[in-house]
């Protein structure tokens, strides 16, 4: 099986691409990159004129909430849901029932993964047993099992201690602690944002700085220990400075933002809609700026959707007792197109950087490049191409998105994922 996709944008941040150029998928690799190139009578031809032709999109942060919460999502609904929103693969935090915390439930999301999946799937293992945040998991087993990096997402390590050993072990395996950065005893019990409308709204607050002493904690164990530290959905201003001054002293620090912090402020919470509660919670305008500029600067390295699904029953209850989460897979890469890069403050080249090269380069993953003879996982925008947002028409269980009617641009068109044809203008054909 071969594809042609015929006379896109071609944007290639790993090797200084950028061109009009047609792309050859030959079996499960890229065949060649070139003007005019040949095919033959089994070649699909795919027209992509004035669209972006880009590396696989990597989500390096979402939950499938299998096993155990198959209500939420499932990996095959979750999959087709990456696979719709023009992602080719994904990495998956381990806040599962039972926990992702043994080698068997490592095993059992690879395995199906493979059996039923779209796109790739690489499980995070969980950091600590049960991620109760006291005892270590088995970090060997684990990673032996196929484990990429380690978590305890959904909860933080309050413990420093035992993020120190994490962060001590995992350099034996060079994989990334990724941290959740939250205090709880700072956060007690607040559902959103601490400021002035969380006072107005009477909803109890989380401060900013329930992360940032966390960011600040964690860098410095990365520093004691040499470890590698990624952190998670970062949502405030204070983060970015204590994260600048750890990356110009040269610790080992990357950093995700979502596109739901980078468009969307405590504001959104006005109407008590259930679906604009999450956590981090979504901060003020000044915070979503800092966001935009660390992402634009590279301060922070990566994109990530920390997709978030929940029933319609979970999320139809009041706002205090409303579980934390956006379903983001199949609103992430519109959303960001239509925010940043078409009102030129993101270029498409550090879109692409952020969003493929980068995941695949922290979690030490095949991918973020189209390079000659690399696997073919490739993912296609069409930047003109403009709707609403209609969750009931989402891949993924999870319609909790506070994105619902929006209109946007940019949607992703074509999904390739080993040379496979997984996703056409937006329907998913496996
Ligand atoms: N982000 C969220 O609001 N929710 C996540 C947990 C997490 O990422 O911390 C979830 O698992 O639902
Ligand atoms: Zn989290
Ligand atoms: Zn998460």
């Amino acid at each position: 099986m071969k594809i042609l996709l015929r006379g896109g944008r071609v944007i290639d941040p790993s090797q200084a691409l950028d061109m009009v150029a047609d792309v050859l998928v030959s079996g499960d690799r890229i065949a060649a990159i070139g003007q005019d190139l040949e095919t033959d009578r089994e070649t699909k031809v795919i027209d992509v004129g004035g669209c972006i032709v880009a590396p696989g999109f990597i989500d390096m942060h979402v939950h499938l909430r299998e096993p155990g919460y198959e209500q939420k999502e499932t990996i095959a609904t979750g999959t087709r849901a990456a696979a719709a929103g023009g992602f080719t693969a994904v990495a998956c935090m381990p806040n599962t029932q039972p926990v992702a915390d043994s080698p068997a439930v490592i095993a059992y999301i690879r395995e199906k993964a493979r059996a039923i999946g779209v796109v790739h799937v690489y499980p995070i293992g969980a950091l600590s047993k049960g991620s109760q945040g006291e005892e270590l998991a088995e970090i060997r087993d684990l990673v032996e099992a196929g484990a990429v990096a380690l978590s305890d997402d959904g909860n933080p390590v309050m413990n420093a201690e035992v993020m120190r050993r994490a962060l001590e072990y995992t350099r034996l395996f060079n994989i990334p602690v990724i941290s959740h950065c939250e205090d709880l005893n700072l956060a007690a019990g607040g559902v959103m944002h601490e400021g002035f409308i969380s006072t107005i709204l009477g909803l109890r607050g989380i401060p900013a700085a329930a992360e940032e002493v966390m960011v600040a904690r964690d860098i410095i164990l990365a520093e004691l220990t040499g470890g590698k530290l990624h952190l998670a959905h970062l949502s405030s201003a204070g983060s970015l400075r204590i994260l600048q001054e750890a990356k110009s002293r040269g610790i080992k620090v990357t950093a995700e933002v979502t596109p739901h912090h980078l468009c969307l402020t405590d504001e959104a919470v006005e109407g008590y809609d259930t679906n604009t509660k999450v956590n981090p919670p979504l901060r003020s305008e000044e915070d979503r700026q800092a966001l935009e500029e660390a992402l634009r600067e590279g301060l922070v390295d990566a994109l990530a959707t920390d997709h978030a699904p929940h029933t319609e029953e979970d999320k139809d209850v009041e706002y205090d007792v409303a579980p934390f989460g956006i379903s983001g897979l199949e609103t992430a890469i519109p959303l960001v197109v239509t925010r940043l890069v078409e009102t030129g403050r993101l270029s498409w080249e550090r879109l692409i950087e952020a969003w493929s090269c980068q995941p695949a380069s922290i979690l030490n993953i095949p991918g973020g490049t189209l390079k000659e003879g690399g696997i073919a996982d490739i993912t296609v925008i069409a930047p003109d191409w403009e709707k609403e947002v209609d969750v009931n028409t989402f891949y993924s269980l999870g319609k909790n998105s506070p994105f619902q009617g929006l209109k946007l641009k940019g949607w992703p068109l074509v999904t390739i994922v080993a040379g496979r044809l997984v996703m056409e203008k937006g329907q998913v054909l496996l």
